[in-house]
């Protein structure tokens, strides 16, 4: 059956109004700007489902609906990551940062200043997201940075994962990697339920995040607030993607993702330490742990120059802020 006789069967507005529900959450969580209230939303779904009842064969993998898989698993199945998830050097002091800027500035055999790209570096879980022609088609867990799990039914419930790119420009194969994590409030909140209903507590956040991807039945995991931050991309084929850190991130949020706000360049690395000074100000403040800043060097022709000490890239650094209240941590087998 051609594309153009399955619609025809079905009134236009069943892909239109999917359209629609897939804009709005562009709006919401990628531009953090909806356009329509969590009600009107929640219509538009339920207008939806109902007419996916109508006509079961017009669903599509990327519908809205289909976020939550039916089956659970027996067992994670092994991902093997086409490139590495490095894991990130750690500075403890302005001192090392600053040490970490010479190393840099030598390797590349200049004394110009540096641009770095300043996030917060998010406590969750890392994870790995493959779209293949603007479709998600995998989604896994960092690993041991070699081998990950698979946890495609698991991250399709999480809504600001789009399961289908948003625009258009983007590379036919995209590896986006990003943090999945629990946001403060809701972490609070699964806990003061999980008092009530007398199940086990979780530690912190990143726990919660860990013990909810790590569900054989993505139905729990629907059921879990989880967010997931997009921070840089892995395997590329198909396309070009922009000179520097900081315009990928941007043209990943045009592509439908969640990246986060503090984000800033830094001409130097002295406005680099200005940035952590400030963020390190309004820690607590913020609706997410987060336990210290990543710098990058912003330019990725500079960044390739310099690549990486074995699994730890030369171009990049994280600069950690003191460990926060110790809490007693219970035995719980984690994702890395
Ligand atoms: N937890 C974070 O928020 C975070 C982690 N990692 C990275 O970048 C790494 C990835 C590969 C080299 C640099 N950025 C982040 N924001």
């Amino acid at each position: 059956m051609s594309t153009l006789s399955l619609f025809d069967d079905f009134p236009p507005d069943i892909e239109q109004l999917r359209q629609e529900i897939n804009y709005h959450s562009y709006r919401y969580y990628a531009l953090d700007d909806p356009q329509i209230t969590d009600a009107d939303y929640d219509r538009l779904m339920q207008r939806l489902r109902e007419l996916e009842a109508q006509y079961p064969a017009s669903i599509t993998p990327d519908s809205p609906t289909q976020r939550v898989g039916a089956a659970p698993l027996s067992a994670f199945q092994t991902v093997v990551h086409e490139m590495p998830m490095l894991s990130l050097d750690n500075a403890f002091s302005d001192e090392d940062l600053l040490a970490f800027n010479q190393r840099v500035q030598d390797r590349l055999k200049s004394a110009e200043d540096i641009e770095y790209a300043c996030e917060v570096k998010l406590d969750g879980i890392a994870v790995s997201l493959l779209y293949q022609n603007g479709l998600l088609v995998r989604g896994a867990t960092r690993g041991d940075g070699t081998n990950g799990e698979d946890i495609t039914q698991n991250v399709r419930t999480i809504k600001s994962i789009p399961l289908r790119l948003h625009g258009e420009g983007f590379p036919s194969v995209l590896e986006v990697r990003g943090e999945i994590y629990m946001p403060k409030a809701g972490f609070n909140a699964l806990n003061e339920n999980a008092r009530i209903t007398g199940e086990k507590l979780f530690v912190n956040p990143r726990n919660a995040a860990a013990g909810s991807l790590r569900q054989l039945d993505p139905r729990i995991t629907a059921n879990r607030p989880l967010e997931m931050c997009a921070y840089s991309v892995g395997w590329v084929d198909g396309g070009e993607l922009p000179s520097t850190h900081s315009n990928v991130l941007a043209a990943l949020k045009s592509w439908g993702f969640l990246t986060n706000r503090e984000t800033q360049v830094a001409k130097n690395i002295h406005e680099a330490i200005a940035f952590y000074r400030r963020i390190g100000e309004k820690r607590d403040a913020l609706a997410y742990d987060i336990d210290g800043i990543v710098f990058k060097v912003n330019s990725r022709k500079l960044q390739d120059s310099l690549g990486f000490i074995s699994r730890a890239p030369r171009w990049a650094i994280a600069y950690k802020f003191p460990a926060q209240e110790e809490s007693t941590l219970l035995l719980d087998v984690e994702f890395q």
